[in-house]
């Protein structure tokens, strides 16, 4: 996997170079759930990434001001805000790529599937909308439960006849980002310079971290990486404990979303080698969706990459992710199907 950009990086980018069109194509990102908590951090850091031209901002209300508000900053990209339902047309039409931060985030004692009752029904009439307006779109999918959204998606896809499975992706880089961030501490090592891959899902034990392939290598004990492997699967948890009903992660997954759709862009523009972690349409396992590396290219996925060697303990845990994943993936199909 590259190395992260981080911001400071892209803003000196913008500063130092013109932008042509010959030299950088002109890219569409659209935002949906642009005035959220992770909208808004979100739609500042693709406002700031160079290869964006149009950022489009799209929230069911409260987008105008977020947009106006975005737009002053002297980067590249034109950015115009839409609110309501009769203004998603507009904010889809020539998107390359389109982010779904839309829907409810956890309380305390909540899991990721105690929010499916609300967000299958906002994933299920956005797709629709994509489909309809931007269907050559990479999709992001950010909204929770990931694990049953990005099937729902898929399904929407497949019916309307739209369905392109290297379009499709699950955001999971926020459990990447997180991953390199404890081993780094653990590991006693330059985080920029640390890769851990992640695979598996989103949700608690559906988070398999493969830290016997991090680099740099450290040999950390059994119980370090047990307790790094824990750490990182209730990553999402220990922001939704510590936020105290305020929600859950918007700035570190508004980091970790930008990295992602910078990812994507890098692809289409044929940037060669750019790998992600993403959990998208798969058959490294026997599952139809996984999270794993992914090498990203002009049309979206080009190589889903498989899962290397694991580790005794990966190993189970590979094997006891696999029930819960299938049955919210399950989950997620038969919604999309029966109503
Ligand atoms: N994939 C991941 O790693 C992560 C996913 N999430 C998920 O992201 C989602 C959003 O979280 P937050 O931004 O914190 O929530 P939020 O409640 O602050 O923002 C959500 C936004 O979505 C908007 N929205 C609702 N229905 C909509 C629709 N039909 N069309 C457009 N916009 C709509 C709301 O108006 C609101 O502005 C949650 O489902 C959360 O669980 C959060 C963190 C990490
Ligand atoms: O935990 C949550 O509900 C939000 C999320 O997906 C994360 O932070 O990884």
């Amino acid at each position: 996997m590259r190395p992260s950009i981080s911001i400071a990086r892209s803003v000196h980018r913008v500063a130092r170079r013109s932008y042509s069109s010959a030299s950088v194509p002109e890219r569409k990102v659209a935002v949906l759930g642009a005035a959220g908590g992770i909208g808004q951090p979100l739609a500042l850091l693709m406002k700031l990434n160079p290869l964006v031209s149009h950022l489009s901002l799209y929230d069911i209300a409260g987008t105008p001001g977020v947009a106006a508000d975005v737009s002053h900053i002297n980067t590249r990209s034109e950015v115009k805000g839409y609110a309501g339902e009769e203004q998603l047309a507009q904010a889809l039409e020539g998107a390359d790529v389109v982010i779904i931060p839309a829907g409810v985030p956890r309380k305390p004692g909540m899991t990721r599937d105690d929010l499916f009752n609300i967000n299958a029904g906002i994933v299920k009439g956005l797709t629709t909308a994509i489909a309809k307006y931007c269907p050559n779109a990479l999709i992001n999918m950010i909204s929770n439960p990931v694990n049953s959204t990005v099937p729902i998606a898929a399904e929407v896809l497949k019916k309307a006849g739209k369905y392109d499975e290297k379009r499709l992706f699950g955001v999971t880089t926020l459990d990447v980002v997180r991953a390199k961030t404890f081993y780094a501490g653990k590991a006693n090592a330059n985080v920029a310079e640390v890769n851990v891959p992640v695979v598996g899902g989103h949700a608690g034990i559906t988070i398999l971290p493969l830290f016997s392939q991090a680099t740099p290598t450290a040999n950390l004990p059994h119980d370090v990486i047990k307790a790094l492997t824990k750490r990182t699967q209730d990553g999402g948890t220990e922001v939704v404990e510590a936020k105290a009903g305020k929600g859950s992660a918007t700035l570190s997954m508004a980091y970790a979303g930008a990295i992602f759709a910078d990812a994507c862009l890098k692809g289409l523009n044929g940037v060669p080698d750019v790998v992600e972690c993403s959990f998208v349409q798969s058959s490294i396992t026997e599952l139809p969706f996984f999270a794993s590396k992914v090498r990203l290219g002009k049309n979206g996925v080009e190589e889903v990459l498989g899962l290397g060697n694991l580790s005794d303990f990966e190993q189970e845990g590979l094997q006891s992710l696999i029930p819960e994943l299938k049955s919210s993936i399950e989950k997620g199909i038969k919604f999309a199907n029966q109503s």
